[in-house]
């Protein structure tokens, strides 16, 4: 089991992942990434889905052609899920394969 953040680790957290919008309703954070074109979005993809399941910590994501939503919460934070640690950390390395 993971902590989820409190508020003030959350602030701090989305005050450095400015291009990450906040889902108070999910405790989630989302980010909408487009590419040049599918093979571009895919490739940015397969780095994200072999570090996440090195991370053993994957997003929830969506891709139409050349554009790729992603959110990110963590299923095992506290009671219901959470933004955690985890995700922030996912978050940066995402940034980093763009
Ligand atoms: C059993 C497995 O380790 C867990 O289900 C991992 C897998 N990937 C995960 N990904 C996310 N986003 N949240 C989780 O709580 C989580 N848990």
């Amino acid at each position: 089991m993971v902590a989820a953040l409190n508020d003030a680790q959350r602030e701090a957290a989305l005050a450095a992942l400015s291009e990450w919008e906040y889902d108070s309703e999910r405790d989630a954070i989302s980010r909408k990434f487009k590419f040049a074109d599918f093979t571009e979005a895919f490739a940015f993809m397969t780095r994200v889905a072999l570090h996440a399941e090195k991370a053993d910590h994957h997003p929830e994501w969506f891709n139409v052609y050349n554009k790729v939503d992603i959110t990110l919460t963590t299923h095992d934070a506290g009671e219901n899920g959470g933004l955690s640690e985890r995700d922030v950390d996912l978050a940066k390395k995402i940034e980093s394969f763009l």
